[in-house]
């Protein structure tokens, strides 16, 4: 089993087509038709040895179970043969008929294999598991037991003893204006339920609900509360306390303020306590519960299923939690998309319903209220000042799925969209250089500052443009079109002729050469080279670095570098030699810049064919952007992505039968 947990803890999306050579002739037509990488056939025979189970019928729907899993379902149903003929990743080998197993037939010998347990009370030491036609790895099976009864059980149960004047004293207060009715239901919710999903799109009011919600909470009960706000990345967690302190500043009573204070935020990762060596395991967990009474997590759509699993198991039963996020973002990189599931999972119980009942808006549908018997308040009106950008209109016709209304705001443009239509595949200079003159003015600038040593402006900078692709490889992905960002910004910065390129030190083994082959055409006397926009990979308690944190190199002012992370106002130094594994971020994949923002954004669409293309990608792109967001590509593009949204195989919206 150790292979197994191994090739499922380093999620590699893209779909490997090299041939699995001792592969049955089965197995071995889905792996050549790209259906099946070689790390699933491989995964399947393994377990197939292991539980003696020879039959290709079943082995093919186990490797299909671990494909799932690696491009983000927690389980596959083997009569939605539209899914699984998809091949996957980013190198996409057309399809041709492909021989199924006849369904019936394959269904029963699947349950009837020894590899496979069946339903909720099967036998608990197999690999695979079938639960009401959805086959699971067992792990992720588990997990998703853990979330739904979790989740039910604190649905069922809602906070008992909470004075009601106080409650609605604290509301009125903290939420005053005619226009936060709904933030006074998320707050009420909060308060009374052990489990608060409060979703909405950008510019809702969210953040600010849960500044607010942490007033109300440590007026009613009680003032010795432990609150833990926490995100999935350090980027998110670092915005969210940013902007809770932001708001709490400016609430209008004194004790508000004082008993609010001014909360950390961290990342779920650091909150659950790291464990050397562990991704999978965590210092808090069933046996070893969080001391805390309150936990809200921003940025939900990021957390995977067992993240959410371990999460749930490690919180105290009574102690409440409101996970926030806009469950219209592309899901985690990892298998699942729990808060998307929350939000469309039919109600358990009526209690929270009941309790809020007070709160309830007028004007709310029944959908809505459907969902706030899960404890589902979603945020709908737009407070941000920005009337006038296209942004938000684009990315509500994109989340309602209009393509033709997303592509006439497109068209229409103004200071805050551009669309730039291309005409075939390829991209011309014509086409490029919109994208090319935001690249070169933004990489120049961080150049500047970096080698002035302006760690703050180089900071700022870093976040004024960035570039974004569905794909890593390839023509649309991001090694591409890095590389020629990186040629672009160096022609338009010149050389350094101030301070030293770095000194060449800092290569201690620890990210030896990583960055120096990430930009190939770059500066490239040292990997450290003032300007150098940096990109984590890899999460590291040591310099309290996460996994997509970005950075730059700065010049020290003594004739060395050292490298600058985190808030602009108070950046973090770290010497490269202490780095852990970073790449050169002059663009990025959609899915590393989901938790952040930037001032403008330039997304180039992949090819209409490309099955990263989804609504889901396309909104989060454009709802990166604060001012500006240009989308580059094919009308057939953009309509493919508005009306193609992921779908992510889970039970978790669905009644246990
Ligand atoms: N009830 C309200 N009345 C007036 N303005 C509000 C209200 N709630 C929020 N705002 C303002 O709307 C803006 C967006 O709020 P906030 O940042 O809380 O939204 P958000 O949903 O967290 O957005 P994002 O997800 O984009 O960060 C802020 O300027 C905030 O001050």
């Amino acid at each position: 089993m150790t292979g197994l947990t191994l090739s499922l803890d380093t999620p590699d999306r893209s779909a490997d087509a090299r041939l699995a050579l001792h592969a049955g002739p089965l197995l071995a037509e889905f792996n050549a038709a790209g259906v099946l990488a070689a790390a699933d056939v491989h995964v399947a025979e393994r377990l197939g040895r292991l539980t003696g189970e020879g039959d290709e019928r079943v082995l093919l729907a186990v490797a299909l179970a671990v494909r799932a899993v690696r491009s983000g379902s927690v389980c596959v149903r083997l009569d939605d043969l539209d899914a699984l003929a998809v091949p996957e990743g980013e190198d996409t080998v057309p399809v041709g008929p492909l021989p199924w197993p006849e369904a019936d037939a394959w269904a029963a010998a699947v349950q009837a294999s020894p590899v496979v347990a069946v339903g909720v009370d099967g036998p608990a030491d197999r690999p695979a598991r079938w639960v009401d036609g959805r086959l699971y790895l067992d792990r992720y099976w588990r997990d998703e037991l853990l979330v739904r009864r979790e989740v039910d059980a604190r649905l069922r149960t809602p906070v008992a003893g909470v004075d009601d004047q106080r409650l609605a004293g604290a509301v009125r207060r903290l939420f005053p204006d005619a226009g936060d009715d709904r933030q006074r239901l998320a707050a009420a919710t909060a308060v009374l339920s052990r489990l608060t999903v409060l979703t909405g799109g950008p510019g809702t009011g969210k953040t600010t609900t849960v500044a607010r919600v942490l007033a109300v909470l440590q007026d009613v009960a009680g003032p010795d509360l432990r609150i833990a706000l926490a995100a999935p990345t350090g980027k998110a967690a670092a915005r969210l306390q940013e902007a809770v302190r932001e708001v709490v500043a400016q609430f209008a009573d004194e004790p508000d303020r004082v008993r609010v204070g001014a909360p950390e935020a961290t990342t779920v990762h650091r909150l659950l306590g790291w464990k050397a060596g562990s991704s999978t395991r965590f210092r808090h967990d069933a046996e070893h519960h969080l001391p805390h009474d309150v936990v809200v997590v921003d940025e939900t759509s990021m957390v995977s299923l067992p993240l959410m699993a371990r999460l749930l198991e490690a919180l105290r039963p009574e102690a409440r939690l409101v996970l926030v996020g806009d469950p219209d973002q592309l899901a985690s990189v990892e298998a699942g998309a729990v808060l998307g599931d929350l939000v469309a999972r039919p109600p358990v119980a009526e209690v929270v319903e009941r309790a809020v009942a007070p709160y309830e808006p007028a004007g709310l549908t029944e959908p809505e209220r459907r969902q706030l018997r899960g404890s589902v308040v979603r945020l709908t009106t737009v407070h941000r000042q920005e009337r006038d950008s296209q942004i938000l209109p684009l990315a509500a016709a994109i989340r309602d799925g209009d393509a033709d209304a997303a592509l006439a705001v497109l068209r229409t443009g103004g200071p805050s969209v551009q669309f730039v239509e291309v005409a075939g595949d390829r991209l011309t200079e014509d086409e490029m250089r919109s994208v090319r003159e935001d690249a070169e003015e933004a990489g120049a600038d961080l150049v500047m500052a970096a080698r002035a040593g302006d760690a703050a402006r180089a900071l700022r900078a870093l976040e004024a443009h960035r570039l974004m692709l569905a794909h890593r490889r390839g023509p649309f992905g991001v090694a591409h079109w890095a590389g020629l960002v990186e040629q672009w910004v160096t022609e338009a910065a010149g050389p350094d002729r101030g301070t030293g390129t770095g000194t060449g030190t800092g290569t201690d083994g620890r990210t030896p050469g990583r960055g120096a082959t990430a930009h190939p055409r770059g500066p490239a006397t040292s990997p450290w080279y003032p300007g150098r926009p940096l990109l984590v990979t890899a999460n590291d308690r040591e310099t309290g670095l996460y996994n997509g944190d970005t950075g730059v190199v700065v010049a020290d002012g003594d004739g060395g570098v050292v490298t600058v992370f985190g808030d602009p106002r108070e950046p973090m130094r770290v010497r490269p030699h202490r780095l852990p594994p970073v790449e050169t971020v002059h663009a990025m994949t959609v899915h590393r810049g989901q938790g952040s923002q930037f001032g403008r954004v330039s997304l180039i669409l992949p090819a209409a064919t490309s099955p990263l293309l989804t609504r889901e990608l396309l909104y989060t792109a454009v709802t990166r952007a604060r001012n500006f967001v240009r989308v580059v590509g094919t009308e057939e593009s953009v309509r493919k992505a508005v009306r193609t949204p992921v779908r992510r195989a889970s039970g978790l919206r669905e009644p246990l039968s």
